[in-house]
């Protein structure tokens, strides 16, 4: 019975006994390829422990009759799966094989290694059933090194897996999970490398992504790497892209692995040399020599020092493109301009350039539009752009939201767009990188359908405790919104339905009367409402920046103000003009009345507890009483509503709801559309961090749910902390609803993972 294989005994041909990661490493160490030494606990091995030790039993038990689509019941079933073979007594002989394996791996010293999930059916047709299973870096000592290699084992049993071979009718034990164990390498520099150039799919380019320290933020998506382009017959680097690298994955005193705030000198910093660029391209192009196909790479630089810790075929080139392509002067296209990639995709078309409002309507369906800012009233225009440039702003101004919210890539912050780009000429934008190119590098799409991200369908559903809601700013994007397969609306903009109408409020007020401004926001709500119906919509009254009113029909009279951001908006301001509000409260009474009993209501830009008190009482005027007839909340974006929050919750909210972009820009004094400082910009600043767990904690202990509808809830890292102070939803743009929700599921089983750890210390 062989219980422990050697890299040097492996090869590709070896997937039933080491696992497909096992078996690659084992092909390119015998190809004296340079990878950190390592064994691997066999197939053999995990299938004597699961049966000596009776799990077999145990989990045949545990998983008879399970109704899969029950997720309470699911999600006890892998618990109880996952804490049976965490918690079990290894067979003796095996538990010694691993120890004396590691003692040999080390030379007799505990040294720190990385113990690797390898399964032996990874390439199971659905792909996202691959990379499931755990890593665990940084291990050391015999005792950590069994856990981990258990914990392997156990992450065979994630809710998702059990579902996934349930509804596809595999038999759970078919797979079996062998575990690399290997030397770390203490990783300087870390990323990916791809023979094969996997977005134009031109094979004479090979693409380097590298991060600092550890690789696993390039892995997740967590941090954004530096891009370097290679042309491979010439050996020679023809385009590097420095990105911003906020955090690092570092080990730290305790000798753990953890995720810290990459020292400001780093962040902006190139990480390779062209040395080590250089070194690496040509060590990729030897695997693919090797394998005969085109590689995805995994890399670690220790120092000068060189290691590859993962190779596997790129199963994404499809056929055609796997053929030569012309793509190479396109990629190699000038680079005309860069800024803030604000929302992905990568389209090329004309140059449409708008300096006055006034031209808005001669963008055509695929036109490129540029512009110094968008405005609510190019929406129209913007609705028919096949991509967005802009001169000013960041990642939450206008133009990106609402971007986002279309499908459609936008580069913001360029600076000087407006200047540099010609009316009329071609150019390819990548919304991703936030580059423009000269000329189509990408196919060109004429209009919006073809050119929307698709919105992906989940098909294996994951289950999640914390709800993933969206967010919707316009009624027209509802049904893309619904497709998303979200748990409900978690902001629903009240602006759009006005500037829609291209008329000020308070002119449709006077001249039209109340019933009419109350048809506007019933037609936008319903939109939504029904779109979800019965998944909850909590609708946002009217946040009214006066700079963004001042172009409305009627809107001359909106006060000129120097900082709007700080202006006349949000909740004061609807008290201010309580007629405007009673018709917004008006629309959702009546909406209620027919029916419509998944909404909710929420207030923005709260900073005291009498305007709470305010709102109810016009509520109470217009016969809708919050909380008893309605769920009310309010929005979190002033330091002092997170301040004051026992006070709020004293006077009686349902919810509350983190504004992060406005929470942030009053935290840090930056102002969201000023792209002098957007590079200042920071989300997870520990003091904005610091007060949402305030809020969280106070409101766990009032049973107040809370939630996040800014920016900061479509970024992973930032996510993964909130579900870990136990906030009760999450609530992202449309792009990243499906992110969100694995990282969210991740980060719960992770939480599960550590309580059954210390309930066993
Ligand atoms: N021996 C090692 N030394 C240093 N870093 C390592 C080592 N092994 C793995 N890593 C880092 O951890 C990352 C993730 O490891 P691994 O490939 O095992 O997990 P994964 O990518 O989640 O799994 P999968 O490839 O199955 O989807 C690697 O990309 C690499 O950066
Ligand atoms: C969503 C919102 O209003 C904010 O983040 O400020
Ligand atoms: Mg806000």
């Amino acid at each position: 019975m062989k219980l422990i294989a050697w890299l040097d005994e492996l090869t590709n041909e070896d997937v039933d006994i080491a696992g497909g990661k096992g078996a690659s490493l084992g092909e390119m160490w015998n190809a004296k390829l340079p990878v950190p030494p390592a064994f691997v606990t066999t197939a053999v091995a995990y299938r004597y422990f699961i049966e000596e030790t009776n799990l077999k039993n145990t989990i045949k038990h545990i998983l008879e009759g399970l109704d899969v689509n029950d997720s309470k019941k699911l999600i006890k079933a892998s618990e109880d799966v996952r804490k049976a073979i965490e918690t079990v007594e290894m067979p003796e002989d095996l538990k010694l094989s691993i120890v004396e394996s590691y003692n040999k791996l080390g030379d007799g010293e505990d040294i720190f290694v990385a113990v690797r999930s390898s399964a032996t059916a990874e390439d199971l047709p659905d792909a996202s059933f691959a990379g499931q299973q755990e890593t665990f870096l940084n291990m050391k000592g015999n005792d950590e090194v069994l856990d981990a290699v258990r914990k392997c084992y156990s992450s065979l049993f994630t809710p998702r897996a059990i579902f996934y071979r349930e509804q596809k009718g595999f038999d759970h034990f078919e797979v079996a999970l062998c575990a690399v164990v290997q030397k770390m390498a203490d990783a300087d520099e870390a990323g990916v490398m791809f023979t094969v150039n996997p977005i134009n799919q031109n094979h004479d380019q090979m693409v380097v992504e590298a991060a600092w320290g550890y690789g696993e933020g390039v892995v997740s998506g967590t941090v954004s790497p530096d891009t370097y382009l290679i042309a491979k017959g010439a050996e020679k680097i023809t385009d590097i892209n420095v990105a911003s690298k906020d955090t690092m994955f570092i080990k730290n005193e305790e000798g753990k692995t953890e995720e810290i705030k990459t020292p400001a000198e780093k962040v902006d910093l190139q990480v390779l040399n062209e040395t080590k660029i250089l070194k690496l391209a040509q060590v990729g192009k030897l695997i693919e020599k090797h394998y005969a196909q085109p590689m995805d790479i995994e890399w670690v630089y220790e120092g000068d020092e060189l290691y590859m810790v993962q190779a596997r075929p790129i199963t994404t080139l499809d056929k055609e493109g796997a053929k030569k392509t012309t793509a190479e002067e396109q990629y190699d296209a000038e680079i005309l301009l860069k800024g803030i990639g604000a929302s992905p995709g990568t389209m090329s078309g004309e140059v449409k350039l708008i300096l006055d409002l006034d031209q808005i309507g001669d963008v055509v369906d695929g036109d490129i539009l540029v512009t110094k800012m968008t405005t609510p009233d190019m929406v129209p225009g913007m609705k028919k752009a096949a991509a967005i440039i802009t001169d000013d702003g960041g990642l939450t101004c206008h133009a990106a939201i609402i971007s986002r919210e279309l499908g459609t890539p936008c580069v913001v912050g360029t600076k000087k767009a407006t200047q540099i780009l010609k009316n009329g000429e071609t150019v390819t934008v990548d919304g991703e990188k936030g580059i423009i190119y000269s000329g189509a590098v990408a196919k060109k799409q004429n209009n919006m359908e073809q050119g929307q991200q698709q919105v992906i369908y989940e098909s294996n559903p994951i289950i999640t405790a914390t709800d993933i809601k969206v967010n919707v700013s316009m009624p027209e994007v509802a049904e893309r919104a619904a497709a998303t397969g979200a748990d409900g609306v978690g902001l629903l903009r009240a602006e759009h339905m006005i500037l829609g109408t291209g008329v000020h409020p308070s002119k449709i007020l006077n001249e039209q009367g109340s019933e009419a401004l109350v048809e506007v926001f019933i037609e936008g709500i319903k939109k939504v409402a029904d779109a979800f119906y019965p998944r909850p919509v909590t609708y946002r009254t009217l946040d009214a920046p006066t700079d963004e009113f001042m172009g409305l029909e009627g809107g001359q009279d909106e006060p000129h103000e120097q900082n709007p951001m700080m202006g006349w908006r949000g909740i004061r301001r609807g008290l201010d003009q309580p007629e405007i509000l009673s018709c917004e409260l008006k629309a959702i009474k009546r909406l209620r009345e027919d029916g419509y009993r998944n909404l909710n209501i929420m207030i923005p830009l709260v900073t005291n507890v009498d305007e709470i008190r305010k709102v109810k009482a016009i509520g109470k005027e217009v016969g809708l009483n919050m909380r008893t007839d309605i769920e009310f909340g309010i929005m979190v974006e002033t330091p002092a509503a997170a301040l004051i929050i026992d006070d709020i919750v004293k006077e009686g909210v349902d919810f509350v709801s983190f504004g992060t972009n406005d929470l942030t820009q009053y935290v840090i004094a930056i102002d969201r559309n000023n792209e002098f400082v957007a590079k200042y910009y920071m989300e997870n600043h520990p003091a904005v961090l610091k007060l949402i767990e305030h809020v969280i904690k106070i409101c766990r202990e009032n049973d107040v749910k809370t939630s996040v509808c800014g920016q900061a809830g479509s970024r992973p890292a930032i996510v993964e902390k909130l579900v870990e102070w136990g906030i009760t939803s999450i609530s992202s743009n449309i792009d990243a609803v499906k992110t969100i929700r694995s990282v969210v599921a991740r980060t719960e089983q992770k939480i599960i993972l550590d309580s059954i750890r210390n309930a066993k210390k």
